[in-house]
């Protein structure tokens, strides 16, 4: 199980984590007119572990990184998609249209990363029947129907913490293999489907904690 937690499709989740950095990066190096780029520059400009990044991209890489040039960016950009999926888009629906879900249906920058957002779902009678981002947003009744129906992957949830585990076990019931959840609790699935946790209250108190070092710090 623990490991499960930690591996996704073979990979450690922290290698995973790291991909769509090096992604973005070297989109940009790319637009900059980088040709040709190697680990140790990759690294450097990240501030990461040299021997990690040459890690990470043998990982990736179909051809090897040649001596002094390093690899070809825009190979490896292409390696990069393919390995993360970006080219197979999945589709994902959403659970709760408020703040958060609002948000998110709104955003149009998912589907670079292989995922679109076709529908959603809301308890409030006041939000179904209505289009948010141009998705519509479907009464709860028919959520296991339409995602079995549509071949939908992905559930995103933004309901309140309480109300997770039981959109989660929804979502799981219609066919949905990996959840991305955003309500700050824990979810039980079974064994065959993912759950990422994005957890902002980690992050938050991640610069807290900065911010207080760097006050008691500028103290001394
Ligand atoms: N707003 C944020 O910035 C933010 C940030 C991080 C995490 N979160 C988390 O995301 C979740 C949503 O936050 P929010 O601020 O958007 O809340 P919100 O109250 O604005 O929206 C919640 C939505 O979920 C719907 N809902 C409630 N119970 C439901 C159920 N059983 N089935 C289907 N729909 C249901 C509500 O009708 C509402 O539309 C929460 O768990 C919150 O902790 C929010």
């Amino acid at each position: 199980m623990e490991e499960k937690k930690n591996m996704v499709g073979g990979i450690s989740r922290k290698s995973l984590e790291r991909l769509p950095m090096y992604h973005h990066y070297l989109e940009r190096k790319y637009r900059e007119g980088t040709e040709t780029i190697s680990a140790p520059a990759i690294a450097l400009d990240l501030q990461l572990n040299e021997v990690q990044v040459r890690k990470d991209l043998a990982m990736v890489a179909k051809t090897a990184g040649k001596p002094k040039l390093g690899y070809v960016v825009k190979e490896l950009i292409r390696d990069m998609e393919e390995f993360l999926g970006f080219h197979n888009t999945n589709q994902a629906a959403l659970v709760g249209v408020g703040s958060l879900g609002k948000a998110l249906l709104s955003y149009k920058g998912f589907e670079q990363y292989g995922v679109e957002i076709v529908l959603a779902f809301d308890s409030d009678g006041r939000r179904v029947n209505t289009k948010t981002g141009g998705k519509p947003v479907f009464p709860m009744d028919k959520l296991e129907n339409l995602c079995r129906r549509m071949n939908i992957h992905i559930g995103i949830i933004t309901v309140p913490a309480g109300y997770a585990q039981e959109v989660c076990d929804r979502l799981v019931s219609g066919g949905v293999k990996a959840i991305w959840n955003f309500a700050p609790t824990h979810l039980t699935v079974p064994d065959h489907v993912l759950v990422q946790n994005e957890n902002m209250a980690v992050s938050l108190a991640a610069l807290s904690k900065y911010l207080y070092e760097a006050d008691k710090e500028g103290m001394q």
